[in-house]
């Protein structure tokens, strides 16, 4: 057998590395640049598009590479995580210059998708979550971590998707799974959500495991954080102690969405091209800094549910309007507020360099105008934030003291610590400032004593300071003080022992006035460390009282209204509601505002009206009034009274499931299940034209099957919109079923919508004239209005000889319809019940009926 070649050193410890991290690409650094072999090699490079060479071109089994500068680096690996990659990054943990052999590398941080801070990433209002599951019998343990800000969370979860709701929640990108777990949701979380999956084996308990899980007590909970942290141990390989105490919660602490809600109402993200632009969060965003941001979408992600803790954010922003002046000192001070959480982060893994020092500075300075503000509004409900709002006067002195207001943004080359602030340092300082002052004046006396106008002094970094004289003026030197150094074709270069005197003075004081004051700015950084959990404190009341400004803002500029919410009212009540994003996208002047009234015992409202009149947006308006009134915010009506909702589900046309490759149908029924399954008399359910998406009577049937079953079982408030005006009828019988319709009236035989909904039913169906609008052809229309003729006198009939079945307006074959209708009333005619008087006039009808044909 022909023996394997061996392979180098360096292709020995590479392999080595790559065994330990065989899921992650290997940037592997070779000088300048990160290397890439053999199968990472070829898949980067093409997900790179980066040219793929070899190591070894001539040899038998050349070795496939390719390579990126470690100076660009940050973009590549950026690509790469996006697409769903992770990132080894492997150093030289020793100067090559200065070592015999193969220089030691290793991995000093493992990026993944989960753990990744993008600090380029538009503007830091988002958070990401790394989240963990383990499973305990029937129960699921999920932890969450976003390690750019150090939140912990956990929870425990009874099924399956309930697990699934809460990952779409925060768009976790990565999981973390126990090693050698076999969970069945695992091909559904890469293939349908595109998660990331990883697996991690227990760590022994460390001290930020202990200070993590402090305030935990369920065994399962500390298992799945254990896990979370073991994790982030394995990947990051450096100081974590911003991670915060992790904090349980209960789902049903907070108003439940699930995705297809979520993505519906259109909070976070529109349905269009999932970009935040055309949403609720779009909207409504007066966030001043990052760390407000992401409160406010944690926030929307998670209504409350609890009245007191509802009315408080309500009452903060009631203060926050009636103190307009105060209100616009604090969005100036926040506008100069830093981002501390991810502060506090870089503070810990130890890359924050000068100017984050001095934004933090700036940042502490705000607190005393904040909280002066928050005083003057004279409001009690401020004094916890008060309490907690700390200012920090000894961390903003040694800021001042210790650091110059424009430091570089590196920390090795100096020019970051104050003078004064260190006696050493100073002394270093002025040495050079007085050397280099001696050199300058050095120049005007050699002109002098030599009479050489032309000759200067210079500096390079091989032969330092050097008396430069052309050639033509060497002559003219005095003979025996100048030592020649160098040639140039024009010139010559001299030093003389004075001038080699000041200039060993000159270098070693820059050269250790720049290694103590990084010392010295190490040293602060380790003092602002120590206050890193007051810091992240400041940061969550800063964050709320931004977000607090944020909902006055667009309370005001919008003209919302307090709510009046009242936890066990089963009435609704709404003066001129809007739905406030089609409000701002079409204009104020432009969106018909309407009202919405249930009142107890009401718990379906059956919405009728042409297609394109605003039954959708009237819906979803008051869902998302719900929501802002449940996050605390004010709301787009001039009354409101709402009960507190548990959940919200949706069933709305336009968000079809592209991804799951479900048939748009399967999706209508999937979700129509979710409520028809979980929803208790406390959900709002909204359904948009139920049973669109099948045929006709199947449609009718499913709509109306439903439509009783939530009636009998109590389901909370229902908004049902249909096209179906079969359905209209039910009021009559169910108790609770209210009809209302949005008006339109034809003038001019065209189709003009009042988007204003009315009491009663909808009594035509203007399909005809949406599609004269959308400008189908004239020849079209008018065949399409021939067909619809027919069909209402075969509906009439149907309806006069109706045995309790209803015939409605169906589209199938039209050739042979009236056939079809004669030979199944002729099957179901009850020959023996009528006289044969009433039998003939029958065969008569029918006979007429088939000359139509
Ligand atoms: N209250 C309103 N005031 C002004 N314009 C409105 C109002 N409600 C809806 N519209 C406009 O009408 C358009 C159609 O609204 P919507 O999608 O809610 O209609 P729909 O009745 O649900 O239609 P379809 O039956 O085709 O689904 C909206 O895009 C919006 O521009």
């Amino acid at each position: 057998m022909p023996q394997k070649k061996k392979q180098t050193p360096m292709m020995e410890q590479y392999a080595a590395i790559k065994a330990q991290n065989p899921d992650a690409f290997l940037f592997y650094r070779l000088g300048d640049f990160y290397e890439l072999f053999n199968e990472d090699a070829i898949k980067a490079a093409k997900i790179l598009e980066i040219t793929l060479t070899s190591r070894n071109k001539n040899a038998e089994d050349p070795i496939p590479m390719c390579g990126v500068p470690y100076h660009s680096a940050k973009e590549y690996i950026r690509k790469l995580i996006n697409e769903g990659y992770k990132v080894a990054i492997c150093e030289q943990m020793e100067d090559p210059k200065t070592t015999k052999g193969m220089v030691h590398r290793e991995v000093v941080q493992v990026l993944t998708p989960g753990t990744y801070m993008d600090e380029s990433a538009g503007d830091g209002k988002n958070n990401n979550y790394l989240v963990a599951i383990e499973k305990h019998q029937q129960t699921y343990a999920l932890a969450y971590v976003d390690i750019g800000t150090g939140e912990v969370r956990v929870t425990l979860l009874n099924n399956i998707d309930a697990v699934l709701n809460e990952l779409q929640t925060f768009q976790s990108k990565e999981v973390v799974l126990p090693q050698g777990s076999d969970y069945s949701f695992v091909t559904l979380l890469k293939e349908k959500f595109r998660i990331v999956v990883s697996y991690q084996e227990k760590k022994e308990k460390s001290q930020l495991i202990a200070t993590v899980m402090d305030d935990i007590e369920e065994a399962s909970c500390q298992e799945v954080l254990t896990l979370l942290l073991s994790y982030l141990s394995d990947t990051q390989k450096r100081s974590l102690s911003h991670i915060q105490k992790a904090i349980r919660y209960q789902p049903d602490q907070y108003l439940k969405m699930d995705t297809y809600a979520r993505r519906n109402l259109e909070l976070t993200t529109s349905i269009r091209d999932q970009q935040k632009a055309g949403s609720l969060l779009w909207l409504i965003d007066r966030t001043k800094t990052a760390m407000g941001g992401r409160k406010l979408k944690q926030w929307l992600e998670k209504p409350l549910i609890n009245q007191a803790d509802i009315y408080v954010r309500q009452d903060k922003v009631q203060s926050l309007l009636n103190h307009y002046f105060e209100r616009m000192d604090i969005s100036q001070a926040l506008s100069s507020v830093y981002d501390l959480e991810r502060l506090v982060a870089k503070i810990s893994f130890g890359n924050v360099n000068g100017r984050d020092l001095i934004q933090l500075k700036h940042s502490l300075q705000q607190l005393p105008t904040l909280r002066n503000i928050l005083l003057a509004t004279q409001d009690d409900i401020w004094q916890e934030t008060l309490l907690k709002l700390e200012e920090m006067p000894e961390l903003v002195h040694l800021i001042d003291v210790a650091i110059v207001e424009d430091p570089p943004n590196l920390i090795t080359d100096g020019n970051i610590i104050k003078d004064g602030f260190h006696s050493r340092l100073d002394q270093y300082r002025d040495a050079m400032t007085n050397g280099k002052k001696w050199i300058a004046t050095l120049q005007q006396t050699e002109r002098k004593r030599t009479g050489i106008k032309t000759l200067k002094i210079g500096f390079n970094r091989v032969f330092g300071y050097y008396i430069e004289v052309t050639k033509a003026n060497v002559p003219l030197l005095p003979e025996g003080l100048y030592d020649r150094k160098q040639t140039l074709a024009n010139a010559e270069r001299f030093i003389t022992p004075e001038l080699k005197e000041k200039e060993q003075i000159i270098l070693e004081a820059e050269e250790k006035s720049a290694s103590l004051e990084y010392q010295l700015f190490l040293e602060v950084r380790e003092k602002v460390k120590q206050h890193s959990e007051k810091l992240q404190e400041l940061a969550k009341q800063i964050s709320e009282i931004d977000v607090f400004q944020c909902f006055a803002e667009i309370s005001e500029e919008k003209h919302y209204t307090r709510p009046k919410i009242l936890a066990d009212s089963k009435t609704i009540t709404i003066e001129n509601g809007r739905h406030p994003v089609v409000e701002e996208v079409l204009g104020k002047e432009k969106y018909i505002a309407n009202d919405l009234k249930m009142e107890e015992g009401t718990d379906i409202l059956l919405i009728t009206g042409p297609n394109m009149s605003g039954k959708s947006t009237y819906m979803r308006q008051l869902a998302l009034i719900a929501i802002l009134s449940q996050i605390g915010c004010y709301v787009p009506a001039d009354r409101v009274e709402l009960p507190i909702f548990d959940q919200i589900f949706t069933r709305i046309g336009a968000a079809d499931d592209l991804y799951s490759g479900q048939s748009t149908f399967m999706v209508e029924m999937v979700e129509t299940n979710q409520a028809i399954q979980y929803a208790t008399d406390r959900s709002l359910i909204l359904f948009d034209e139920i049973g669109r998406g099948t045929a006709t009577f199947d449609g009718i049937a499913l709509a109306e099957a439903i439509l009783r079953h939530l009636n009998q079982s109590n389901k909370g408030k229902v908004l049902f919109s249909t096209h179906y005006h079969e359905l209209t009828v039910l009021d009559q019988e169910l108790l609770g079923v209210t009809n209302v319709h949005v008006g339109a009236i034809e003038q001019n035989g065209e189709l003009v919508f009042l988007h204003k909904v009315m009491p009663g039913p909808a009594d035509k169906s203007y399909g005809l004239h949406v599609a004269k609008l959308a400008g189908m052809p004239t020849s079209l229309l008018t065949e399409a209005r021939q067909i619809l003729n027919r069909l209402e006198k075969q509906d009439k009939k149907a309806k006069v000889n109706d045995d309790g079945e209803q015939l409605s307006l169906f589209m199938e074959s039209q050739f042979d319809l009236n056939e079809k209708e004669v030979i199944t009333e002729l099957n179901d005619y009850p020959l023996e019940k009528y006289a044969p008087l009433e039998v003939m006039n029958q065969v008569h009808e029918w006979k007429q009926l088939l000359k139509k044909k």
